[in-house]
């Protein structure tokens, strides 16, 4: 659906310049909701705003079903652009207008019929849920009621794909998962593909499906939000992941030598296995006993997971039989601690 090729950005010239974007491979499926996620710098705002060509590439090809966008002629460009909705950090709404002409903006300049602006308007104040409001102007909302005519305004010509500039990065924790709610929820209703940028991975947990991780102007890790949350490679997508934790990682992992031979490790659960009871039958059947030390049971986005540092009352061979077993029932195991 998006296809980014070899995307480089340099701003300025000279002993000024400055490489925004190295390299950039990236390929969004079609009615995926898919994560960037970088710190500040890290060329998030460039890259979505590459894929509207509101920024152009110094290098590289944008493709949007199989078209390269950058090759376009300007009219085919706005026409093209129709089909790319987009929502921003400070809502961007027109002051002077209500939120009824702030979401019939696009349409007018369209040059839609009337009765069809009228009924198009209607039915998107009624997607967002700002049936009570359409007479007030932005300066009588809140941040959230006026993200939500920043989407409604978005979704006016009925986009294929919607892009969210830190959409949620101005609002309350409240009122960001009402918004996330209600992008999931379009995103599912209408099959709309979503790229979003932000610098919170409680962002990517709650919505996202697969995610990339941006660092000085590079992707370093990508791939489904289960895989790249849970098995974290690059060092910035660890600080991420320590991020959206609750400390529970921060097991205290000392083991006393008096209490004997035992082995400290991490077992991560996805998917179904979260729900069974995989670890103590496979425990029972290697009659080795354990004990739990720390343990979290959330969810990404759909898929529950579970992580669990666990402590075997076993060492050296008897410890590695053990997580041999545990490994062919498909779960995850790290070892953290030998006694
Ligand atoms: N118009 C510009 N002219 C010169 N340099 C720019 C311009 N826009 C961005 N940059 C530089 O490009 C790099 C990437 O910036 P960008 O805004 O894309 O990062 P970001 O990850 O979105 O950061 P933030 O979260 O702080 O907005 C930064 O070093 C920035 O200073």
């Amino acid at each position: 659906m998006i296809e980014l090729r070899q995307i480089n950005k340099t701003y300025g010239s000279g002993a000024g310049v400055v490489q925004a974007l190295k390299d950039i491979d990236l390929t969004v499926r079609k009615a995926e909701i898919f994560g960037i996620i970088g710190h500040s710098g890290a060329g998030k705002s460039t890259l979505i705003r590459t894929i509207n060509l509101l920024e152009r590439p110094t290098s590289g090809q944008v493709m949007v079903d199989g078209t390269d966008i950058t090759s376009l002629p300007h009219h085919r460009l706005q026409e093209r652009r129709r089909s790319i909705g987009m929502i921003f950090q400070h809502f961007n709404l027109l002051s002077s207008l209500s939120v009824h002409d702030n979401i019939a903006f696009p349409l007018r300049l369209s040059k839609q019929p009337k009765a069809e602006t009228e009924r198009r308007v209607k039915e998107l104040i009624g997607l967002v849920g700002l049936e009570d409001h359409a007479d007030k102007h932005p300066a009588q909302l809140s941040g959230g009621q006026k993200q939500r005519v920043g989407i409604a305004r978005a979704l006016a010509t009925n986009p294929k794909v919607l892009l969210c500039d830190e959409a949620t990065s101005a609002l309350d924790p409240q009122t960001t998962q009402s918004i996330l709610a209600l992008l999931l929820e379009i995103n599912r209703k209408l099959h709309i593909t979503i790229v979003l940028i932000t610098h919170e991975m409680q962002v990517i947990r709650a919505i996202c499906d697969r995610v990339a991780v941006l660092d000085g102007g590079m992707i370093v890790e990508s791939g489904d939000v289960a895989s790249v949350f849970l098995k974290p490679q690059h060092r910035t997508t660890k600080d991420f992941v320590a991020q959206a934790s609750d400390g529970s990682e921060a097991y205290a992992g000392l083991i006393d030598k008096e209490r004997g031979k035992r082995t400290q490790v991490k077992i991560t659960f996805i998917g179904k296995q979260t729900y069974e009871p995989v670890l103590y039958e496979t425990m029972k059947e290697m009659n080795v006993p354990f004990a739990i030390l720390q343990g979290t049971i959330s969810r990404l986005k759909d898929t529950p997971y579970g992580q669990l540092i666990v402590e075997l009352h076993a060492a050296g061979e008897e410890a590695d039989r053990t997580l041999t077993a545990l490994r062919d029932q498909g779960l995850d195991v790290e070892v953290l601690t030998v006694g």
